[in-house]
């Protein structure tokens, strides 16, 4: 699996843009975290869209991210967002959504509806789409049946599989690859199920990924994982090879940092610059 190429007769559209909708009141570094891999993997654009709270938040410490203010309601979006979204996205326009949207617990009935007008947005504009966290909670309540037609990498962890395929973490840790096979064919999309040996399927193929270790098991690092894929996303790769390459780059990137800051100390805000070297030693 190669890198995307860095033509030197290029610009920063060359190399694609993210639209990354993401973060609530509760969980602002969500937003950022992916916001920034995103860039540090090489997308030539990172757009947040998020409430005012959150793009406050990053903009204090993300001077390259680009913003679109979406309507608030609570901790969260409102449902007007999708009318402020549907005009942004295009046909073809990478997005990634879901990282710290909401808690659980609080999802309100409106997020639910929102997110399925989103997900119906989505698939309608074919975006390659990358799906995590409470997106992929708030999919697993929907009545709808969604398909994405494989342009989706969806990134459960055990639990959140669990809800998607409606069981529990003990039979999804079982039999890794046959529950993320499961839920691809469920969905129509690429499941990268993380945790140790993240493994990635599409259909009956599947892969089972080597790298990281328990730096990584730190609240935030999976919202790094987010915009690594969503970045390489942009630069188009193939979603299937976008999420093997992400969840390589992404273990290794927890390994160099561990070096510095051991297995204990590594903080998910620590990643992405590690993102970036990791990329310089693989060229
Ligand atoms: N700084 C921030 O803003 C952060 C925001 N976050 C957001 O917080 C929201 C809630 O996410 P959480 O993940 O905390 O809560 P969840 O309710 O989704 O699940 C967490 C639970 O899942 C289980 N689990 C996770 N990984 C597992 C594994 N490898 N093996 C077995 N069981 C496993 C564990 O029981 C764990 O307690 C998400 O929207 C997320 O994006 C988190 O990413 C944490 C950091
Ligand atoms: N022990 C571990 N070994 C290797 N990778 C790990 C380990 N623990 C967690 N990870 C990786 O770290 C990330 C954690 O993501 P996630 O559970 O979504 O956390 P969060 O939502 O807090 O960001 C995933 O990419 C997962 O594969």
């Amino acid at each position: 699996m190669h890198l995307p190429c860095r033509p030197a007769d290029s610009n920063k559209s060359t190399f694609g843009s993210v639209l990354n909708i993401a973060g609530s009141v509760h969980f602002r570094g969500a937003a950022y975290l992916s916001t920034v891999s995103a860039l540090r993997v090489g997308a030539g654009y990172a757009t947040l869209a998020a409430i005012p709270p959150v793009i406050d938040a990053v903009a204090a410490k993300l001077s390259e991210a680009i913003f679109l203010p979406l309507p608030q309601d609570g901790a969260t979006i409102s449902r007007d967002a999708v009318f402020t979204l549907s005009s942004q996205i295009k046909s073809g326009t990478i997005c990634s959504f879901g990282c710290g949207i909401s808690a659980l617990q609080n999802a309100s009935v409106n997020l639910s509806e929102t997110t399925d007008e989103l997900l119906n947005i989505f698939i309608q504009k074919r975006t390659p789409l990358v799906l995590d966290a409470d997106g992929l909670n708030l999919l697993a309540k929907s009545p709808i049946s969604f398909r994405f037609g494989n342009r989706c990498v969806m990134t459960p962890h055990p639990m959140e599989l669990a809800r998607l395929l409606h069981t529990d973490v003990e039979q999804i840790q079982k039999n890794r690859l046959d529950a993320a096979r499961e839920a691809s064919k469920k969905y129509e999309a690429i499941v990268l199920l993380k945790g140790h040996r993240t493994v990635i399927a599409l259909g009956e193929h599947g892969e089972i990924n080597e790298t990281g270790n328990s730096a990584l098991a730190k609240a935030g690092s999976g919202d790094c994982l987010t915009g690594v894929i969503a970045g390489l996303l942009a630069q188009k790769m193939e979603p299937f090879d976008a999420a093997v390459l992400g969840a390589h780059i992404h273990g290794l990137a927890g390994e160099m940092a561990s070096k510095d800051f051991s297995e204990y100390g590594v903080l998910a805000s620590d990643l992405p610059s590690y993102i970036a070297r990791i990329i310089r030693d693989l060229k």
